[in-house]
């Protein structure tokens, strides 16, 4: 017997646009690409920040603490302890300027940006968009008092950055999950999750994924093995996500123009990051000599 005729779209095209405003290719990643990435990543080293500092302590009921994990950024650094970009008021004395993207990494933004500018229109795709910040985040296991502790998560919360943000994804699969606001004491509804393949794609953006919902990186899996550069002291790394996102560049300063404060909080950090990076030893001889 023949197949009944088809109508309306097909499962492809259905699935597809399930969740609007929500794109994800596992095989976006070359395997050329991604070796050239894995090759760039050796050569980095990620800094564990502290999440508050002495200008910027913590708030009532907090208490210093280090971030769960190593991280890297590309483009400006958001260090915690200036509590990253968070339009409307916080937006200023906070992007410091740094490293460009290597070139394998631009070659992909380039052809994410292409895609976002075909799925995202009006004010889903703010003026001047383009993706100029990416943060490097390293899950796996940390040293802690002799033992390895799992760390290979993140909790809920919004990236403030206008527009589209996109992720790539290397090593061991993550869960992604988007939820709804939280209430204290209430269950988050978890309205979509994914999981995030090695050599995936993940774009979202528009009111659904960026302000009605929280995403959170539920865990991470142990299945394939994966240990990931560069060598990290205390640190094994299972997992590396690379997240683009766009701060306006009227935002972004060099650390030179950080005010005092916050140029005291961060100079240990720029030092550190200035041991392997040409980029930032040239910023704090910027600083120095005043320009
Ligand atoms: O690791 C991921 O897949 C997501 C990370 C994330 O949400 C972020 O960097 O803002
Ligand atoms: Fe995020």
């Amino acid at each position: 017997m023949a197949p009944p005729p088809r109508r309306g779209p097909s499962l492809a095209a259905r699935s597809r646009h399930r969740t609007p405003g929500h794109h994800y290719n596992a095989s976006f990643l070359s395997a050329a690409d991604r070796a050239e990435i894995l090759t760039w990543l050796g050569s980095l080293k990620p800094l564990w920040e502290e999440r508050y500092s002495k200008h910027f302590p913590p708030p009532p009921g907090q208490s210093q603490r280090r971030l769960l994990r190593p991280v890297y950024w590309l483009g400006n650094w958001q260090f915690a302890c200036l509590d990253y970009y968070r339009p409307p008021k916080g937006v200023m004395n906070r992007c410091v300027q740094a490293e460009p993207f290597p070139a394998v990494l631009q070659r992909q933004v380039k052809k994410v940006e292409e895609l976002a500018r075909r799925m995202f229109r009006g004010p889903d795709m703010p003026q001047g968009w383009h993706l100029n910040t990416c943060l490097v985040n390293f899950y796996g296991n940390r040293l802690e008092d002799g033992r390895w502790v799992d760390t290979a998560r993140v909790g809920e919360h919004k990236d403030f950055e206008p527009g589209p943000v996109a992720s790539l994804s290397l090593g061991e699969r993550a869960l992604i999950q988007f939820v709804t606001s939280t209430r204290p004491g209430e269950r988050d509804e978890v309205v979509l999750e994914q999981w995030l393949d090695d050599g995936a794609l993940q774009l979202f953006g528009g009111t659904q994924w960026k302000e009605k919902t929280f995403h959170r990186v539920q865990r991470v899996d142990t299945r394939v093995g994966h240990l990931l550069p560069p060598e990290i002291p205390g640190f094994q790394t299972r997992r590396v996500n690379f997240t683009f996102r766009y701060v306006p560049d009227e935002h972004v300063i060099p650390f030179a123009r950080l005010s005092p404060e916050a140029r005291e909080d961060v100079t240990p950090y720029v030092r550190t990051l200035a041991e392997g990076s040409t980029f930032f030893r040239k910023e704090l001889e910027r600083e120095a000599s005043g320009t």
